[in-house]
């Protein structure tokens, strides 16, 4: 039994805007997203979390609520990735690119989705409407959905 590898992803939210960061190198290279990665030994989901978007943007989160728990699947791969999605509105500092990412500010009325991970644009939705969300997606390759489910929540 493989256990699945944990991942945190943040976004973080004005009233009418979402910070996003274009990923320069390594997985999900050349797409926008949140900022995140892995959790690593010694620290919770949310400290995890809480690092990378200070490591990838420069911003210090006050406060994180979680907002969605997605499962990845890539054909061929046994390793499921758990994503812990959290979003935060209270934070310190400017967004800053780093080596990993380069922060934007996107209306949430224009969000790239031709340039994200295919399966944002079913559940970053759901984030916008203020629900906290539940899915599954599996991926051949890194382009293509060959099965999915999604369902809104009532507690992560
Ligand atoms: C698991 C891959 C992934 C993905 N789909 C495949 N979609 C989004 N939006 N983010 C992802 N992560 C967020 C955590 C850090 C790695 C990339």
């Amino acid at each position: 039994m493989v256990p699945n590898k944990l991942l945190t992803l943040v976004f973080v939210r004005e009233a009418s805007r979402i910070l996003l960061g274009m990923k320069k190198k390594g997985f999900g290279a050349g797409r926008w997203n949140g900022f995140g990665g892995k959790v690593e030994k010694g620290e919770t989901i949310e400290e995890g979390a809480k690092r990378e978007l200070q490591e990838e943007s420069g911003l210090v989160a006050e406060q994180l609520d979680e907002v969605g728990r997605l499962m990845f699947e890539f054909e061929g791969d046994p390793q499921l990735l758990e994503v812990h999605v959290f979003s935060t509105r209270n934070y310190k500092g400017t967004p800053t690119e780093s080596d990993e990412m380069r922060p934007q500010w996107y209306n949430i009325d224009s969000i790239p989705y031709s340039n994200m991970w295919p399966d944002d644009k079913y559940w970053v939705p759901l984030y916008l409407q203020d629900k906290k969300f539940s899915g599954y997606f599996k991926f051949k390759g890194h382009d293509d959905i060959i099965e999915q489910t999604l369902k809104e929540v009532d507690n992560l």
